[in-house]
């Protein structure tokens, strides 16, 4: 029974679910990087939110990790190259708090607009302040987005039903998506220059780390109020207190922090200023999306394989993985074969589907081939982190499809480009279900790969069969399958044979000691 950790505090659903769906659960919340290292050898999954941080070290100690899923929208507390490599498939929850987020968003506009919470603390402390908290109207003021994504796009949504003017800056948002969304897309210095308020709803990464710097918040309007609820480090946070001391910025609301948890800062106690601590997921509505969420998907996959919303790996919807799976065990064995055959490194791998393999989506396939052929090298190579070790090996994949069927119904041929040219092995799947070798290197040999092979290249000779059979008999080894195929009569021929047991090193010489014999060698499948 596949078995997952539940490290930050999350809905009790996450862990009632996992139950439901055969899959043991520890909740243990709270633990240090040191504490979490010693335990997490025992898990197959670990389920997270924000605090726990998934580093290198962790990862390293993760031995039997198979997937992580986050409980929600930001995966920077994943070191997901790492995981990549680990072959470990990082999911996230993304829509699951997105409406959440963006209520806290507007909520924190209105905050600023009125400056609700020290008109709160004054009026609570009995001073009565009717005259110290003249607000703002946010009808009719200018709304700047920066990162016009899920949550950017309800936050417009809502500040037009709030009759707000909504212009965004994302390089990535079209112009009809734009014109569907009611907004105007603008270059991020005429944002800065035309907003009234500005909010941010981009990822952090290097393009936008320090998007709001000082450079950037001198160019802002007089009297702008700003808001983040999405990463601490996309404001400079020392330049916006400078700016809200002056008086040129009217005020800023941070949820998020560049070092979190914010227990002292240099922000506190400025006049404006607005802060909450990670708050902007956090409704009941949201934890129960995200909670749900995260545990079905993490079920799916340690359960029966299926891949949804993951970072590191292609989508494998549940409908779509009773179709594909039996391609990726046939991609995968061609993969594997093809690596056992080819004793140089390669670098160009094509992977060509024709007929209703070339419907399907090719990215698991692909994904397939190249953790086959990469496992013949190393045990810790899977479809996640194949794609990333090709890659790191500078090996060149490229992706063919011809969807006019030729004389399968479907086939997957897989190539590499060698020393000695293009070789490829070419297989389909019987009944839509059973993969099948079909060519090998040119040659046409109808085979099943699986358990111990024996591959014998020897001249098309009469007596060859029969003095291999008795050879395996001596040895003791009995023959499971036995497939032959030739390029032309009195040429070369192919032999794979499926046996019980390992093949050893002293049956290979023996067979190769046999009149005719050009190669021969161990398959394991
Ligand atoms: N405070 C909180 O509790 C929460 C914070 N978040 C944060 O909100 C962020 C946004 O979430 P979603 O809207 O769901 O993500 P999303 O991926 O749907 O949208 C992000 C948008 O940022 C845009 N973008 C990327 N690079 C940009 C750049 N250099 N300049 C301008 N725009 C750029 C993208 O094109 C995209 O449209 C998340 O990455 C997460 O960090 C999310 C949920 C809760
Ligand atoms: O889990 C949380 O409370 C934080 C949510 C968040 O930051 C995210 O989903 O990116």
């Amino acid at each position: 029974m596949p078995k997952v950790l539940i490290s930050d505090k999350m809905s009790p659903l996450a862990a009632k679910i996992f139950r439901e769906r055969g899959v043991e659960v520890d909740e243990i919340t709270g633990k240090t990087p040191e504490e979490l290292k010693a335990i997490i050898g025992e898990y197959d999954g670990l389920a997270i939110r924000s605090s726990t941080k998934v580093t290198k070290d962790i990862l390293a100690a993760a031995t039997n990790l198979k997937v992580i899923g986050r409980a929600g929208i930001g995966v920077d507390n994943v070191d997901i190259p790492a995981a990549s490599a680990a072959g470990v498939v990082v999911m996230n929850t993304p829509f699951g708090n997105s409406i959440t987020t963006a209520e806290h968003a507007i909520a924190l506009m209105f905050a600023l607009a009125r400056q609700l919470p020290e008109a709160n603390a004054q009026t609570q402390a009995g001073t009565w302040p009717k005259n110290g908290f003249m607000g703002v109207e946010v009808t009719g003021k200018t709304l700047g987005l920066i990162g016009a994504g899920n949550i950017g796009s309800i936050v417009a949504d809502r500040a037009l039903g709030l009759k707000m003017k909504v212009v965004a800056f994302d390089p990535f948002l079209s112009a009809d998506r734009a014109v569907e969304l009611g907004i105007e897309k603008v270059e991020l210095d005429q944002l800065l220059a035309r907003a009234d308020f500005i909010t941010l709803h981009t990822p952090l990464t290097d393009q936008t780390r320090n998007i709001l710097s000082a450079e950037n918040l001198a160019k802002t309007k007089k009297g702008v109020r700003i808001i983040n609820c999405a990463r601490g480090g996309l404001i400079d946070e020392a330049a916006l207190k400078e700016l809200l001391d002056s008086g040129h910025i009217a005020g800023a609301a941070l949820d998020v922090f560049v070092t979190e948890p914010a227990k002292e800062h240099p922000l506190f106690g400025t006049p404006n200023f607005v802060a909450t601590p990670h708050l902007g997921a956090s409704t009941n509505e949201a934890q129960v999306n995200v909670a749900l969420q995260v545990a079905e998907q993490m079920a799916d996959y340690l359960v029966s394989g299926g891949v949804t919303n993951a970072l590191n790996m292609p989508s494998l919807s549940a409908e779509e993985a009773p179709r594909i799976r039996p391609y990726m065990a046939l991609a995968e064995r061609l993969g594997s074969l093809i690596g056992q055959l080819s004793h140089d490194a390669v670098p160009r791998i094509s992977i060509h589907t024709e007929g209703a393999a070339a419907e399907l989506n090719p990215k698991p396939i692909v994904s397939a081939v190249l953790a086959g052929y990469l496992r013949v090298h190393s045990d810790t190579v899977n479809m996640v982190n194949a794609p990333f070790l090709a890659k790191e090996r500078g090996i060149e994949v490229r992706e063919v499809r011809t969807e006019r069927e030729g004389d399968y119904h479907t086939l997957v041929r897989v190539s590499v480009k060698t020393e000695a040219g293009e070789r490829s092995v070419a297989g389909t799947l019987f009944g839509n279900e059973a993969p099948r070798l079909i060519e090998l290197f040119g040659i046409k040999v109808e085979a099943d790969l699986a358990g111990h092979m024996l591959y014998v290249v020897n001249e098309d000779a009469p007596g060859f069969i029969g003095r291999i059979g008795t050879t395996l008999g001596e040895a003791g080894v009995n023959i499971g399958t036995f497939h032959l195929g030739r390029r032309a009569a009195g040429g070369e021929a192919v032999l794979l044979l499926s046996v019980d047991e390992p093949v050893t090193p002293d049956l290979i010489a023996k067979v190769r000691a046999l009149p005719g014999v050009k190669t021969v060698m161990a398959l394991k499948f």
